[in-house]
């Protein structure tokens, strides 16, 4: 029995088109256009082709898109200078700063500068404080787009096993709080779990954000569980090309579960689509105007 293959890139494209959709209502009948100021310091490679693709993506859904492009010796004070511009400029309704930042920058001091009505990331300790507290909150995109696919996927989850490994700041952590709200049973996994296999095998819903190819191996799987993986890795293909490959084993895994995310076309799509959700939710509530159903959780 081979699973179900979860297609987040038909999925998200889905949502870019409900996204598309509500921003054309508003510039109709309010004359608001949602910008997006995506921040990017440095220039590490994986960066520039999340940038560039969110920036194209942005556009296309009829919204506005800023690109500030800073160079790696940038001092956190300039950085928190544009962060500040940022927060102010009415054309912007969400913010991302890209991360990693350089190590020379303290990352908590420069995101929890950010305006939270306008952190598309859901990274500000105000977010993240609500989503915590079953508050609305704005969301992190990656742990969204997951739950997403889970709810079309699954429907009702409560009473359900979930297993999250790793326990990030921007992907375990908000995983494991939205799992919550759905009523799972959830349980997070990292570095220092001892028999994570055996973690994992009770899961009926496991979600892999490790950073590790293929370390997930189909015996671990219990047959029939839903797979998410957010593991995004570029690993040598052999032929002087590289690919991507996510946390999970995929050839054994699929032979277990009930269904998996593919990567490429998984969840990394699914983050796109939700950046560009909060932007619309951001820019709704910063003009007092009720915001899209299903956009956001
Ligand atoms: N598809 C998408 O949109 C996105 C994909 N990603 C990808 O997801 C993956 C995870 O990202 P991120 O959360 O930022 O990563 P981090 O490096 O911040 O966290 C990795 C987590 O995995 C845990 N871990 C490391 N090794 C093991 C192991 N051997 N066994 C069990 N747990 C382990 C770490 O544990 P400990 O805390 O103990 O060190 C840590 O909690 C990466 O591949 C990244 O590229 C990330 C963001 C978005
Ligand atoms: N402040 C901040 N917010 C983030 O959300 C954030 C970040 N920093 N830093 C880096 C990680 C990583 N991330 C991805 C988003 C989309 C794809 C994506 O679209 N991937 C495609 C493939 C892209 C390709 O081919 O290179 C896919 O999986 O199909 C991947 C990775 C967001 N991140
Ligand atoms: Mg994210």
């Amino acid at each position: 029995m081979s699973a179900t293959i979860i297609d987040g890139k038909a999925f998200s494209a889905k949502i870019r088109g409900r996204v598309a959709e509500e921003v054309a209502a508003l510039k109709r009948d309010h004359g608001l256009v949602p910008g997006l100021a995506v921040v990017l310091v440095g220039a590490d490679p994986a960066s520039e082709v999340y940038v560039r693709s969110k920036g194209r993506k942005t556009v296309e859904a009829g919204m506005e898109s800023f690109e500030h492009r800073l160079p790696a010796e940038t001092t956190e004070a300039d950085l928190l200078a544009l962060v500040e511009k940022l927060n102010t400029d009415p054309a912007v309704h969400g913010i991302l700063v890209q991360l990693p930042l350089p190590k020379h920058m303290n990352a908590d001091a420069v995101i929890n500068a950010i305006d939270p009505a306008k952190d598309v990331d859901g990274f500000h300790i105000s977010n993240v404080g609500l989503l915590g507290t079953g508050q609305k909150a704005m969301v992190p995109c990656t742990p969204l787009g997951c739950l997403m696919m889970l709810r079309d996927h699954l429907g009702d989850m409560s009473g359900k096993e979930a297993v999250v490994i790793g326990r990030s700041n921007i992907v375990g952590k908000p995983m494991a709080h939205l799992l919550l709200g759905e009523s799972c049973t959830v349980s997070i996994a990292h570095s220092r779990t001892k028999d994570i296999e055996e973690v994992v095998r009770r899961a009926d819903i496991v979600i892999a954000a490790v950073g590790r190819p293929g370390m997930v191996k189909g015996a671990w799987i219990k047959p029939g569980a839903t797979v998410i993986d957010v593991g995004i890795n570029r690993i040598d293909a052999g032929d002087g090309k590289t690919r991507l490959v996510g946390d999970v084993d995929f050839d054994e895994a699929r032979e277990v579960a009930g269904a998996i995310t593919p990567v490429p076309g998984g969840v990394g799509p699914m983050t796109i689509a939700c950046l560009l959700a909060n932007t619309v939710t951001a820019a709704c509530r910063a003009n007092g105007l009720p915001e899209p159903e299903g956009l956001t959780v």
